[in-house]
């Protein structure tokens, strides 16, 4: 007969009761010790763990109250708060009994015992012992996960009365469990957003979970979100849980909602609606304990005109919105989100003394950013890797340069400056080329070149 795992200890000054139950666990566990000083048992429990104490409640000789055993009972406990106790005793006294049920003992067996309810009770206590230990290592597995992915976690930078409208609307509803839509173009910080609700709600502690429901086909939708049987469906090879449940007590941003199809928008609703989701593959509604925050680039009013969205889904998962601007219509924002990410490029490439000169910043809060902050992120990342020295040049953020002279919008009417740029221009066209640049603008060479030097081309 194949032993079950599990470190069992036997707590008594009776030899004879120790032997017997050692004779007749032994056969059914990996380890039974004994020990007949209750003096010794914490620093027994010091060297090593045991999942089921068998102790005895009357453990010196002629103490029928019960409170020695009470006594080791509280202290195991303390000591090791998954381990199982269960208590022998001479007297049935109900009331003792019942007190150390009370004080965290799991069972209560009276002299003389039964062989087979001694047994079955100890090998319950053992695996409720290990899977108490199990849900324990489980519990704290999560948290090192939780704080391992907040490494992710961006703060909210900006000091533009958009973003400062936003934070306000945060901290009013990240202590609810409202519904948030959050739309803006690509990169504006839709996640960055969703996971500061999260950090501020009471849902903290649990995961942050983000799902592209846009990239789901119909087939794996219904499996990524609730999960599976094993068997369910030809590939379902293992049990699997979905995102709804793999979330449960955190939050979920589902992204790119504007995606999602009709059959899928319908699904989505009723799972919203009753808050409670099914498996593939089973029966049994399980209850949904997650936070949803939708999230968008699409304009989802103008989807539902046009027949593409569900105006029904629409008003479930909008009970505040927020709308975060392109970038660049705050432009206010980028000093202070280009130190950020100066700040952390610097440290990753290990460039200290970094710094960003006024005309380069200027330069940067003109340019249009269609990437928005992610677009901007990436633009210093590559400044701090190409930079020679310590002072940024608009040159080291690669294309934004040449997309600004594309983008030249004559938006300033100053001579000077459109002839600098007029040059700029004609001598990139030409390769550098300075007697076809100067033809191309209507100049002599030697004409062009007291321009570039007064411009200081
Ligand atoms: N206000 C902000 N403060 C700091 N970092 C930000 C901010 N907004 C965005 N970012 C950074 O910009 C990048 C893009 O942000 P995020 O992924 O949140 O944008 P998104 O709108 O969700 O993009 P997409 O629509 O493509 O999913 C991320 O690296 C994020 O850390």
């Amino acid at each position: 007969m194949a032993k079950t795992t599990g470190n069992i200890l036997l707590a008594a000054d009776d030899e004879f009761l120790l032997l017997s139950i050692k004779l007749l666990l032994e056969p059914h566990f990996t380890t039974v010790k004994t020990e007949n000083n209750p003096e010794r048992i914490t620093a027994l429990f010091d060297r090593e763990h045991f999942d089921v104490v068998v102790l005895d409640m009357n453990f010196r000789h002629g103490d029928t109250t019960g409170n020695q055993g009470r006594f080791w009972l509280k202290k195991i406990l303390n000591h090791s708060p998954d381990t199982q106790v269960i208590l022998i005793t001479a007297f049935a006294d109900i009331q003792v009994a019942v007190d150390s049920i009370k004080e965290g003992a799991l069972d209560f067996i009276v002299k003389p015992w039964q062989n087979e309810k001694l047994l079955s009770t100890v090998k319950a206590a053992n695996l409720i012992s290990q899977e108490k230990r199990k849900v324990r290592q489980l519990k704290s597995q999560q948290k090192t996960l939780v704080s391992a992915l907040d490494k992710n976690y961006e703060p909210l930078i900006g000091i533009s009365t958009s973003i400062a409208a936003i934070r306000k609307t945060i901290e009013k509803i990240a202590p609810t469990d409202a519904e948030v839509l959050i739309t803006g173009q690509n990169g504006t910080g839709k996640e960055v957003i969703a996971r500061e609700i999260h950090k501020h709600s009471n849902r903290a502690d649990g995961i942050f979970m983000t799902l592209d429901v846009g990239a789901l086909s119909e087939s794996l939708f219904e499996s990524e979100l609730f999960g599976h049987k094993k068997g369910a469906f030809t590939d379902a090879k293992e049990e699997r849980v979905g995102r709804f449940e793999a979330a449960a007590g955190g939050t979920l941003l589902l992204d790119e909602i504007g995606n999602l199809s009709l059959p899928l928008q319908a699904k989505l609703l009723t799972v919203l609606q009753h808050k409670k989701i099914v498996r593939l593959g089973t029966n049994d509604p399980v209850d949904v304990d997650v936070r949803i925050i939708c999230a968008t680039n699409a304009n989802l009013q103008a989807m539902v005109k046009e027949g593409k969205f569900r105006e029904d889904l629409l008003y479930r998962i909008n009970t505040v919105e927020i709308h975060i601007p392109p970038l660049s219509e705050r432009p206010e924002d980028i000093p202070q989100l280009l130190l950020h990410f100066l700040k952390k490029y610097a440290q990753k490439y290990q460039k200290a003394y970094l710094s960003v000169p006024d005309p380069v910043l200027t330069a940067l809060q003109k340019y249009r950013w269609p990437g928005n902050i992610r677009e901007l992120q990436h633009a210093v990342e590559r400044a701090v890797i190409m930079c020679e020295g310590e002072v940024l040049q608009l040159e080291d953020f690669g294309s934004i340069q040449k997309q600004m002279s594309a983008d030249f919008t004559f938006d300033y009417l100053n001579l000077e400056k459109l002839e600098a740029w007029a040059i700029r221009k004609a001598i990139a066209k030409h390769n550098g080329n300075i007697s076809h640049a100067a033809e191309e603008l209507g100049l002599s060479r030697g004409a062009l070149y007291r321009r570039m030097e007064t411009y200081g081309i």
